[in-house]
């Protein structure tokens, strides 16, 4: 059963604290055995790489079919249904409108000391997508990690996506096409994020690795960071709906259904002003539920991280979102945008009840690769920002190089590094 608190509740806080801390962390267990396969990907490249896939996908591949072939890509591409392949083009340029937005501009300035100072960006050389296919198939992932990659500059991008039982979704590849991304490997989990990260005889490495996936992805991505650059932790979904009395308990049910259909930790929770839409939405969840299939995903995601909270006031519901920093808060509320800024850690935000996650998942334009276990704190969904570096720029002339000296050899002194100190007055005469 799904847990129900009510934040009167005297042992509210405890619950809540468990609430937070349940299977959001990667586990050691997971931890584990995510450095041996990331050692033996070191260590044995190709070779470790396919019987890896082997093993965890029976995938049936060999060190020289790890790649897709162009004509793979095409025969595939082409078995894609139209309506599919109209919608992903549809998806695909709102996507990238949205995400043209986002380009950072170079600037470049003289202060009053007459010194130039600048910030220059440039994309990343090389990036590692991945896009996760273990449970279920994510063509609009793809679109998500490439996009932004293509819209920053990046000059190849290498693909991951795992084939279970050596199958592979054609959308996949007709979404990989529609976004221009050629190189293409049929590999997932941690054994994918190491042959990005350190290369193999057939993958060459990468300079990042953005894209969410399971939790052993999300392990390997902070394991193999420092070697490469890493998005964020894109774990395992999770939605948070604030909703009050004007809220309608049946698409409330059914976003939170949504999420958990994601399986493997997803997490789905409801804070509401109104008891009785807390009871009418657990009403709806079973009737909901019952008509999914016996051995659904999102069942399961409801069973086991499914919460509905009561809170008094809108004001603490808030405050509850704000520790909770889900990968998506709805506010399903009569006035959204007044609640809006207060919500101060969500990876994305939907306003009002004629905004289901599932449209910023597929259409809506803005990125579906979402910081999750709570690490919207501190970081932010997927977007161009990831795929440029910043390089700052400074320059002196003489009489701006003396304008500065003093303070900067006094700071050298006191470091006692006078080194510093002589590259500056050398140049001054001094
Ligand atoms: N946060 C986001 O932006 C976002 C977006 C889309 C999907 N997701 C999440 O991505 C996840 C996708 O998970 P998935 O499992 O379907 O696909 P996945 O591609 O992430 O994982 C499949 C891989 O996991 C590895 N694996 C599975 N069991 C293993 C084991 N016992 N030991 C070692 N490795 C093992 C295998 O290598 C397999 O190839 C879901 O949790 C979903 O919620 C998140
Ligand atoms: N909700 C997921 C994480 O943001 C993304 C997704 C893709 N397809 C369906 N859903
Ligand atoms: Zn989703």
């Amino acid at each position: 059963m799904p847990i129900r608190l009510n934040a009167t509740q005297p042992d509210f806080e405890q619950q809540f604290v468990a609430l937070l801390g349940s299977k959001r962390e990667s586990s050691q267990e997971v931890g584990d055995i995510v450095t041996t396969i990331i050692a033996d990907v070191k260590s044995r490249g190709d070779q470790a790489v396919a019987e890896l896939t082997n093993k965890f996908d029976a995938a049936g591949v060999s060190p020289d079919t790890l790649r897709f072939t162009p004509e793979q890509i095409e025969t595939a591409a082409a078995r894609t249904d139209p309506k599919v392949r109209d919608a992903l083009q549809f998806a695909h340029d709102r996507i990238r409108a949205h995400h043209e937005k986002q380009k950072p501009v170079d600037h470049i300035y003289q202060d009053d000391l007459g010194v130039t100072l600048g910030t220059r960006w440039s994309a990343i050389e090389a990036v590692g997508i991945y896009v996760p296919g273990g449970l279920a198939s994510y063509p609009s992932s793809v679109l998500m990690n490439a996009i932004p990659a293509k819209v920053a500059g990046v000059e190849r991008i290498a693909m991951a996506v795992p084939t279970p039982n050596g199958e592979i979704s054609p959308a996949i590849l007709a979404a990989a096409q529609i976004a221009g991304v050629s190189e293409i490997y049929r590999i997932g989990g941690a054994q994918a994020i190491a042959a990005l990260a350190f290369g193999t005889n057939c993958i060459a490495r990468v300079d990042k690795i953005v894209g969410p996936g399971n939790a052993f992805v999300a392990a390997a991505k902070r394991q193999v960071f420092g070697t490469v650059g890493i998005d964020m932790i894109a774990g395992p979904s999770e939605v948070l709906v604030i909703a009050d009395h004007t809220a309608n308990p049946a698409w409330v049910a059914a976003d939170l259904i949504a999420q958990a259909e994601h399986g493997g930790g997803a997490q789905s929770i409801l804070v509401t002003t109104h008891p009785p839409l807390a009871d009418a939405v657990m009403a709806e969840m079973g009737r909901q539920i019952a008509l999914l299939p016996r051995q659904s995903i999102a069942r399961e995601g409801w069973e086991d991280f499914g919460a509905i909270l009561t809170v008094p006031t809108l004001g603490v519901a808030v405050q509850l979102a704000n520790r909770i920093a889900s990968e998506h808060v709805e506010l399903a509320v009569e006035n959204p945008k007044a609640l809006m800024g207060d919500i101060r850690h969500a990876g994305a935000i939907f306003l009002g009840h004629h905004t289901p996650e599932a449209i910023g998942d597929y259409v809506g334009g803005s990125n579906h690769v979402l910081p999750t276990a709570r690490s919207a704190r501190f970081a932010s969904g997927l977007g161009v920002l990831d795929f440029v570096k910043r390089t700052s720029v400074l320059g002196c002339d003489p009489g701006s190089l003396a304008a500065l000296a003093d303070a900067a050899v006094t700071i050298a002194e006191a470091e006692q590094l006078d080194g510093h100190g002589r590259s500056i007055s050398i140049r001054l005469n001094r």
